[in-house]
């Protein structure tokens, strides 16, 4: 895929909890209608998760995330646009990738046991992401002496890992994690300071939308944070951000059409 351009991956959520629409795409078929919606819409790609990550989440079983997210990912194949599949379980990994994914989006950073040997072999593409804890407990007075530091550290360090498996380069996506284990405090100094927090060797990820770093500054519930969303997305597109995780997708993409024909005119 080409990065000339933030790539918009829309997020579709197979699970009865996520924080901002849980349950309202629970059952398989109505998770493939969204996402056919958010293709339509103009989304790159999709992020396809059986288990939700917002704070406080439940664990999922393996056998649990399998049943919600296969149906999914087979049905989507043909959707024209790649599939990133968004788990931290090589089993998970595996079967996804069986299945068709592209792209498999751990937020656990590639760490568990068997999770770099469950994708070395595979062409897919690799989101590694940042996270501090886990989402049952992140949020619990997260710290850190020099936040952009320890996050660039950790990517890179990741990164390692991954090269060090035989991992390609071009394979690998860097995240610092917006809202996982940091405070709005955190998350606000990291998009500032983007470039710095993931580098200049790996395209980025970024995740905010709906999250609670802009609920924090608009007073907004999750379903009224689409401005705040949207301004956080244009702010990190500015900031070089190669792909944009969002639940609008169409309009994170008028968005990004009105700013890159300020930056770069107007297409006929
Ligand atoms: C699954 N998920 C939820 N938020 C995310 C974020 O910010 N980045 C990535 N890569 N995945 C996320």
């Amino acid at each position: 895929m080409s990065l000339e351009r933030p790539l918009v991956m829309g997020i579709v959520n197979v699970t009865p909890d996520s924080f901002s629409d849980g349950n309202a795409h629970f059952q398989a078929d109505q998770a493939i209608a969204h996402a056919r919606l958010l293709v339509e819409e103009g989304a790159d790609l999709l992020d396809i998760g059986g288990e939700s990550t917002r704070p406080g989440a439940q664990a999922v079983p393996a056998d649990e995330e399998l049943r919600r997210i296969l149906p999914v990912i087979e049905s989507l194949r043909d959707c024209g646009v790649p599939l990133s599949v968004d788990t931290c379980k090589p089993s998970v990994m595996q079967a996804a990738l069986a299945a068709g994914a592209d792209m498999i989006n751990d937020i656990g950073g590639f760490s568990a046991p068997g999770a770099i040997e469950a994708v070395a072999d595979a062409d897919c593409a690799l989101c590694l992401m940042h996270m501090r804890g886990e989402p049952r407990t992140m949020q619990d007075a997260p710290s850190y002496d020099d936040v952009v530091a320890e996050i660039h550290d950790y990517l890179h360090q990741g990164a390692r890992r991954l090269r060090q498996a035989g991992i390609a380069a071009d394979r690998i996506v860097l995240d610092p994690g917006f809202g996982f284990g940091k405070t709005v405090e955190h998350n606000y100094t990291l998009l500032r300071l983007l470039p710095q927090a993931v580098g200049q060797e790996y395209p980025s990820l970024l995740g905010v939308s709906r999250k609670s770093m802009i609920g924090a500054v608009t007073g907004r519930p999750p379903s009224r944070r689409l401005g705040g969303s949207v301004a956080a997305a244009l702010a990190g597109a500015v900031r070089g951000a190669h792909i944009l995780r969002v639940h609008d997708v169409a309009d994170t993409v008028d968005a990004l059409r009105v700013w890159s024909a300020v930056e770069q005119g107007v297409r006929a």
